[in-house]
């Protein structure tokens, strides 16, 4: 039988990872978010049409979306490739309120662009973006004649833009100790106006260089090549254009990989590596620098032109300048937990202006996994645990907070994390929990169960669903397995008792069943209601009581256990299914309120039938549900006894949901 399960997304509170046992196999990344904005912004402000591939879906490229289009800019976006029609050198409306989210990458460039071309903007951002600094990009294009007000905290957004009398001749300064996207910003901006030679001179050491050097590159791609003079003076030539290179396809983003390349150096074997497709040596991507300093602590990376393979070394503790690729250095620090003697990384200033302040958050989650972590002005040093700890990681609603921590989860002690409020990975790599799951493996026993056993409509099903929506994890309905089974034997006209045993078990494996969603398919054809109906349900429990097709599920359903975790519905899972699960339910309530649940259940779906016949069927169903051979439906020794009759669905979870809690090692928490 082959299955498939598409678990669905909701947002949770938290999310806990189970210990990695070793990690493998091969990855595709999403699109560079830096090089996605910025080739957004290239193409909607230069002349022509501009497919752009790969481009990243994550909260910060829809902000660019979004305010390209308040700016008048057409946008066709096909899942990952977006046709952008450019709007040649100035915006099409001249008045708009941008809300740019926390997203550096779009606030600041288009600060530049829309003060250096001119009309009525105000630009905003969440609470976070009005606490990041500005005042360095903003006083540069006054100097260039620009008219900007701080609207709120003077030096920090939200900002408010009018037409300029610019000012073009003496060269510009501009910071570039801060943050190098001041920088990027008027690199990006200036041709809009570059009717003669345009100079920045920047003014202190400059940052982030490969950001920087991103960012010429792509201005080259669209056709404007700035002359440089080293990292201190930048020249946009006279009658720059800016015009569309056709088509352009974005990279995957480095310092998404850098999480996997991490994974890769603790956790996987030479004999299955950790393999990034289509990013190697010729990325445009200083991030990937964080690859030499990996192989510096000791892991194996092997890279080709367009990929990357990573194995375990034995890993130990450097002291590195990482001021080059500040975001991926972040992943330097999870990685130094798993180090021999300390690591430390200097000349990270810049990190506590990003999301959150980077080196106090580190400093604090990685303590309480057991770390000593020494905190500077612009650098940390970390000394890994002697003792991992069991923690609960805050995210501070920084997405690399939350990729970083996920680290933790390989620690030799084989403790889970808990990652409170996952959803914020969204920034830039919403679909980061898929892919560490996909290629970062844990041992069954480590992947927790919670059971939910119990005879015909005591609420299993609705219980489940919603505790697995909680937590983000699996569920197994393994009732629709057994009403699966009865429909393909009676399509196959088979006999539906022991003469049918053998041929019903023997035709299992040769089903094609998929769970997506609220949908369930058979051998490709939706049976989704057919399942449902009171007959099949009959059906069922007669095929149910068969031991060869018992034996035939086992394996069908033990698959299930996958990370994060599984919610388990149905008569055997916490007796025969998971033994070992830290919670089994055993959900009842009176038949006559099972009855009136299930009845009220068919008349909303436009099944008519009467509550007599349904409680007689019920208890029919019950009867040889309990006294079958084996398996029957009796509670689990360890099983915690719920008796609903008397409680609203929600009451049942959040009684299910704090027993959860005290059975998990980190607290009441969500
Ligand atoms: N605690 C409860 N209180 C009231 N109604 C409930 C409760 N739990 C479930 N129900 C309702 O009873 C019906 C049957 O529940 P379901 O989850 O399908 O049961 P099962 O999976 O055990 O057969 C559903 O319509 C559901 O909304
Ligand atoms: N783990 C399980 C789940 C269901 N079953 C059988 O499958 C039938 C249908 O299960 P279900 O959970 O979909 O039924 P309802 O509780 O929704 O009525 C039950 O009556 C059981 O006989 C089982 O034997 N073992």
């Amino acid at each position: 039988m082959s299955l498939t399960a598409l678990p669905a997304h909701p947002p949770v509170a938290f999310l806990d990872l189970p210990p990695v046992a070793r990690a493998g196999g091969r990855i595709v990344l999403p699109g560079s978010k830096s090089i996605s904005n910025r080739a957004l912004l290239l193409a909607a402000f230069c002349a022509g049409d501009t497919v752009l591939t790969n481009v990243l879906d994550s909260d910060d490229t829809q902000v660019m979306l979004s305010a390209l289009r308040a700016l008048g800019c057409t946008i066709k976006q096909e899942e990952t490739r977006c046709i952008v029609h450019g709007m040649g050198n100035a915006p099409v409306q001249r008045k708009a309120d941008l809300y740019l989210g926390n997203a550096g990458t779009a606030l600041r460039p288009l600060t530049a662009v829309l003060a250096l071309t001119g009309g009525e903007y105000t630009l905003r951002g969440v609470p976070r973006m009005h606490e990041r600094p500005i005042a360095d990009l903003v006083d540069a294009l006054r100097g260039l004649g620009c008219v900007i007000k701080h609207l709120g905290t003077p030096g920090y957004p939200p900002l408010r833009i009018q037409s300029p009398t610019l000012r073009l001749d003496a060269p510009v300064r501009v910071r570039g100790d801060v943050s190098s996207q001041f920088l990027t910003a008027l690199l990006l901006a200036l041709p809009l106006v570059a009717t003669q030679d345009v100079t920045i001179d920047v003014e202190g050491e400059l940052i982030s260089r490969p950001y920087v050097a991103l960012t010429l590159h792509l201005l080259a791609r669209f056709g404007v090549v700035v002359r440089q003079a080293g990292w201190q003076r930048f020249t946009i030539p006279a009658g720059s254009v800016l015009r569309s290179p056709g088509a352009y396809a974005i990279e995957p983003d480095a310092s998404s990989a850098s999480y996997f390349i991490a994974l890769g150096a603790i956790a996987a074997d030479a004999n299955d590596p950790i393999r990034i497709e289509h990013l190697g040596t010729d990325s445009i991507q200083g991030d990937l620098r964080f690859v030499d300093a990996v192989r510096a602590m000791g892991a194996h990376v092997s890279a080709s032109q367009d990929a990357l393979a990573i194995h375990r070394g034995l890993l130990h503790g450097i002291d590195i300048d990482a001021n080059d690729f500040p975001d991926a250095a972040m992943t330097l620090a999870a990685l130094a937990l798993y180090a021999q003697g300390p690591t430390t990384l200097r000349n990270i200033a810049s990190w506590r202006v990003k999301e959150t302040d980077r080196i106090t958050a580190m400093a604090c989650e990685l303590r309480k996994l057991g770390a000593t972590v020494e905190e500077g002005p612009d650098f940390l040093r970390i000394a890994p645990p002697t003792c991992w700890k069991t923690a609960s990681i805050h995210t501070y609603d920084d997405h690399r907070m939350a990729m970083c921590c996920a680290l933790a989860a390989c620690n030799p002690a084989a403790l889970p994390v808990r990652i409170e409020q996952p959803g914020c990975v969204a920034k830039t790599f919403p679909t980061f929990f898929d892919t560490w799951f996909a290629v970062a493996h844990s041992a069954s026993k480590h992947i927790p169960v919670l059971c939910i056993d119990g005879p015909t409509a005591s609420g299993k099903g609705t219980l489940a669903a919603a505790l697995a929506r909680r937590l983000g994890y699996h569920v197994l309905d393994s009732g629709a397995l057994y009403r699966i089974a009865a429909l393909a034997a009676e399509r196959q006209g088979l006999r539906i008792g022991p003469e049918g045993e053998t041929a019903i078990a023997t035709l299992l494996p040769q089903c094609k069943i998929v769970f997506d969603q609220d949908k369930v398919w058979l051998d490709g054809a939706d049976v989704t209601e057919a399942i449902r109906s009171e007959r099949c349900a009959m059906l069922a429990s007669q095929v149910s009581a068969l031991p060869a097709v018992r034996r035939a599920l086992l394996d069908v359903q033990r698959a299930f256990r996958t990370s994060p975790g599984l919610v388990a519905d149905g008569r055997d899972m916490g007796t025969v299914l998971f033994p070992d699960a830290p919670l089994k339910i055993f959900l009842n309530a009176s038949a006559e309120e099972r009855a009136r649940r299930r009845h009220a259940q068919l008349v909303a779906r436009g099944v008519s039938t009467t509550l007599d016949d349904l409680c007689a069927d019920l208890m029919e169903r019950d009867r040889r549900d309990r006294s079958r051979s084996v398996a029957p439906l009796v509670p689990a020794q360890d099983a915690v006894l719920l008796d609903n009759s008397a409680l609203s669905v929600e009451e049942s979870v959040e009684l299910v949901w704090d027993w959860w809690q005290q059975r998990r090692p980190f607290g009441l928490t969500g």
